[in-house]
């Protein structure tokens, strides 16, 4: 089946995908990513290993403690009763990566795999940024330093629950995310540039690219923060890998690049860790809060 019209980027059709990157990012803020350097045995074994820690009986995976608000294991709640996560923040810590293994007693193995994918995919989400940054017509290492989170997701969808949502209509709150969505089961749907709901199909091989709330801070309105959410179309469990690279550890800035008059700044700058907590508090998880660091005119 077709994707409804979700752009695909080739990692390996550089130069020639630099403007299709860009309109991409503009025009939908989310994108198909194939040859993408992600080793395909590497995905699937990822795939197992948190497939198992996402079983773990509820007292094991309620270790997996916060270290920023909302990393650590979401247990299903009431706005969302079919999904549960663990989360690792900062996957490009080798001590953050030990600690969150640790916590849920993971194998050596299990170890090994993870520390794996978070290094390709840590790689491979600064590989994506940085095209993208040059695609606006941006040089310099712009997120180097910049932090990733990784959160796995399991959906416990049943015959009873089909039509019923599986996660709630929202945004990413950070520059962009990798997601390995399931490569059997849909369900994840994005808004397209029409501001209609559409299906994104599993494509076996591939990651959905998602760019989130800091991107279009940070690109001074430019991309866009695409809304998105799951639906359970189908009696079985889902589990997805969603990767977040988040921003740095200064304040969120548009380049001097992207601002000119006809493109005057529209956002104050804020550190990520700000922003989070306004989305946390003010609740407004489909990329409302920017609105309110919005730079009056
Ligand atoms: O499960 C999915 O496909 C999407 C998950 C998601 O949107 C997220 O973790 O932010
Ligand atoms: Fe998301």
């Amino acid at each position: 089946m077709g994707e409804s019209g979700v752009p695909t980027i080739d990692l390996q059709g550089f130069p020639g995908q630099y403007e299709k990157l860009r309109r991409a990012c503009e025009e939908w803020g989310c994108f198909r990513l194939v040859n993408h350097n992600i080793s395909l045995a590497l995905m699937a074994d990822m795939k197992r290993v948190v497939r198992s820690l996402l079983d773990l009986p509820f007292d094991v995976k309620k270790r997996n403690l916060d270290v920023i608000s909302g990393s650590g294991y979401m247990a299903p709640s009431q706005v969302n009763p079919l999904y549960e996560a663990l989360g690792l923040y900062d996957m490009g810590s080798s001590q953050a990566v030990d600690t969150f293994c640790s916590q849920l007693d993971a194998s050596p193995y299990q170890r090994e795999v993870i520390e794996m994918y978070a290094k390709a995919i840590h790689g491979a989400a600064k590989d994506v940024a940085r095209k993208l940054a040059e695609s606006l017509g941006l040089s310099g290492d712009f997120f180097e330093s910049w932090v990733c989170q990784f959160r796995i997701n399991k959906y416990n969808f049943t015959p009873e629950t089909i039509g019923s949502s599986g996660v709630q209509i929202h945004t990413d709150s950070g520059f962009l995310t990798i997601l390995q969505d399931d490569e059997n089961v849909g369900g994840l749907e994005v808004m397209n540039p029409s501001g209609v709901y559409v299906a994104v199909d599993p494509v076996p091989g591939t990651v959905l690219i998602n760019l989130g709330d800091i991107a279009k801070a940070w690109s001074n309105g430019r991309l866009r923060n695409v809304q998105h959410r799951v639906q359970c179309k189908e009696a079985t469990i889902r589990i997805s890998i969603a990767s977040f690279l988040l921003a740095s550890s200064e304040e969120v800035e548009a380049p001097p690049e992207l601002v000119d008059s006809e493109h005057p700044r529209l956002y104050v700058p804020f550190t990520y860790e700000d922003y989070r907590k306004l989305r946390l508090t003010t609740k407004l998880q489909a990329g409302e809060a920017l609105e309110l660091k919005r730079i009056k005119s």
